[in-house]
């Protein structure tokens, strides 16, 4: 692991943290390593980019620290809370009290409007919209007049603004992106970045995502790069140059998609 990676008990304060992490799948011969070691921290407040080649563990990263997967050893704690001290349903409210998601694949709900499915979460934690902060949330991702139309009536880019909307509606300390501009064009990946660097500069939310894309990770403040499980350098204010020269030199055999 590289010195870069290692937390700093300096740091002010910490939104979310991995320490020792390993993740492994099988057993005997058929072991994979999808996570050797990782400790990182990610401050409140900040916008962090998670990189690296194809089978590098970003999901498995992301997936542990957002508690839908439980790791092999090791600790993630959001905020002061470690996670693998929690019973399946105090996990369950964490997730759904403290954490937003997006991911690739929408996960809208296909008998609910766009509205229901953005206030889905907050519905069934029975806790109350604040309507100036959903409304600017709308405005903001241009959602305001689509807001009666079902998932199958919207493009993909208005499927993952409605995605987005969901995550940022509870305001949750952290939200997490698996991808979350995978499969939109420019312009929807833009919007979707912009207001996710909204949440962190405005609202002081913490962003972590995963991507492949050197444009999508120069919005984030830091970028992670992880190689076979393991961190392997980190970069601050990334521009979509510095991250592309960084992840040639990690493998050559990366092929750098968008
Ligand atoms: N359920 C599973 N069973 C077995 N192996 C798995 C499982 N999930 C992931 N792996 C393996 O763990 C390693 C890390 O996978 P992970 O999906 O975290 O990588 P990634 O960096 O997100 O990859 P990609 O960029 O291709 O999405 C890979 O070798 C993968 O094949």
């Amino acid at each position: 692991m590289s010195a870069h990676a290692a937390p700093d008990p300096t740091s002010a304060e910490v939104a979310a943290r991995a320490v020792n992490l390993t993740k492994t799948y099988g057993s005997g011969e058929t072991t994979v390593t999808a996570l050797g070691g990782v400790t990182a921290d990610f401050a409140r407040g900040e916008f962090t980019a998670i990189m690296g080649p194809s089978g590098s563990g970003k999901s498995t990263l992301m997936h542990c620290l957002a508690g839908l997967d439980a790791a092999t050893s090791g600790s993630v704690l959001i905020g002061d809370t470690d996670l693998t001290e929690l019973s399946d349903k105090q996990m369950t409210a964490l997730r759904r009290d403290r954490i937003g998601f997006v991911f690739q694949a929408f996960n809208l709900v296909p008998t609910l409007t766009a509205l229901e499915n953005i206030t889905l979460p907050l519905d069934i934690a029975g806790r109350k919209v604040d309507q100036a902060w959903l409304d600017s949330v709308l405005t903001r991702l241009g959602l305001t007049d689509r807001l009666t139309h079902r998932p199958s009536e919207l493009s993909g880019g208005q499927q993952q603004r409605v995605a987005c909307a969901r995550a940022l509606a509870g305001q949750p300390e952290i939200i997490f992106g698996d991808e979350p501009t995978g499969n939109l064009d420019s312009h929807s990946s833009g919007e979707v970045l912009s207001i996710l660097r909204a949440a962190v500069d405005e609202f002081r939310q913490t962003v972590v995502i995963v991507t492949h894309d050197p444009r999508a990770a120069s919005y984030a403040d830091r970028v992670v790069f992880l190689a076979d499980g393991q961190i392997v350098d980190e970069l601050r204010e990334p521009t979509a140059d510095t991250v592309l020269d960084r992840m040639k030199g990690l493998d050559t055999r990366v092929q750098v998609r968008g």
